[in-house]
């Protein structure tokens, strides 16, 4: 593996997962990346990402660095033969390459800014980084993608045994526009399984063809919710009124009584979750949330010890 930014970087989707879940089974600390660094940017905030990524660095022996750079480094600019005698301080393709010198692997997050559909689906930052990286990367979260996080999602449905589940991916309410990362992700992974998949979310919230392509999809949150095995829950924002929040009218928020609807099914979301909006407390705590975010370790480490392998 060389740059890991969605599961087209991988040949054996299905064979990462094992690879995940064998790391779960046998945590050794392993020495396959003495001496190498790992440098992790980060354009937005983080919690699971920048912690689990960091400790399966260290599980595989590597140092790491980290930088928030917004705020705490120059303003970047992106656009290529810009005068740059306004706010913008340090061109990408100089601290890219400046970054990618001392370190043998690269991470970066950046979310979509939901204002230009073309910027944010040509992944103009994440691909800027691949361009001027000496060294292999891995996203933390693009703005249209989260490989890391289907793939822990994946592992994390694979690891309770049933192999042809039925898994609902529904729309749930947020008090802030947020990106389609997260769903179109999650729906590029499980779409590569045995998986039943439906998507179920109100008018005007449709997905990308892209993603949504040969997927069941909805607008009936409660026939949609019957016999899931797995109910997949996120907030995104329109995409083809691109980043606008059409007015809602149901309610599509996560309770226990929709929970019943379902085959006994467990309750899933990458976190950070707004409590009592996207899903009631009692579902929360009545679910897999915190096995999703423990896997991101094993699935971090499953990536990088990949990489580590072909340097
Ligand atoms: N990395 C996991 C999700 C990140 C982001 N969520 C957020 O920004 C939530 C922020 C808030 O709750 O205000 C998203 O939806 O893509
Ligand atoms: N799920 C996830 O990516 O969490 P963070 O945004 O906290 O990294």
């Amino acid at each position: 593996m060389t740059n890991f930014t969605s599961i087209h970087d991988t040949d054996n989707p299905q064979a990462l997962v094992q690879q995940v879940l064998e790391l779960k089974q046998n945590s050794s600390p392993s020495t396959l990346g003495m001496g190498k660094t790992l440098g992790l940017i980060f354009f937005n905030p983080s919690l699971r990402t920048r912690l689990s990524t960091q400790k399966a660095a260290t599980n595989l022996g590597m140092n790491v660095i980290v930088m928030n750079i917004n705020g705490d480094a120059w303003n970047i600019e992106f656009e290529d033969g810009t005068v740059m005698n306004g706010s913008t301080q340090e061109h990408i393709k100089d601290a890219v390459q400046v970054i990618s010198g001392y370190c043998d692997v690269m991470g970066v997050r950046t979310f979509a800014k939901l204002e230009d559909p073309q910027e944010d689906y040509q992944e103009k930052v994440l691909n800027n980084f691949i361009k001027h990286s000496s060294v292999p990367l891995v996203s933390l979260e693009s703005a249209t993608l989260h490989p890391l996080q289907s793939l822990t999602d994946l592992a994390t449905i694979t690891e309770t045994g049933n192999s042809t589940p039925k898994v609902v991916l529904s729309w749930a309410p947020h008090p802030k526009k947020l990106p389609q990362a997260v769903a179109n992700s999650f729906l590029q992974w499980i779409t590569a399984t045995d998986a039943q998949t439906t998507v179920v979310h109100p008018k005007g919230y449709e997905l990308s063809d892209e993603f949504t392509d040969g997927v069941e999809v909805s607008h009936d949150q409660e026939t949609a919710l019957k016999d899931a095995d797995f109910v997949y829950t996120k907030n995104w924002c329109s995409y083809a009124q691109y980043g606008q929040t059409p007015p809602v009218e149901k309610d599509w928020t996560i309770n226990q009584q929709k929970m019943k609807l379902t085959n006994n099914g467990k309750f899933m979301h990458c976190l950070p979750i707004r409590r009592n909006v996207v899903a009631t407390d009692e579902v929360i705590d009545n679910s897999l949330v915190y096995e999703q975010a423990k896997n991101r370790e094993y699935a971090a480490q499953a990536v990088l010890q990949n990489i580590l392998e072909e340097l």
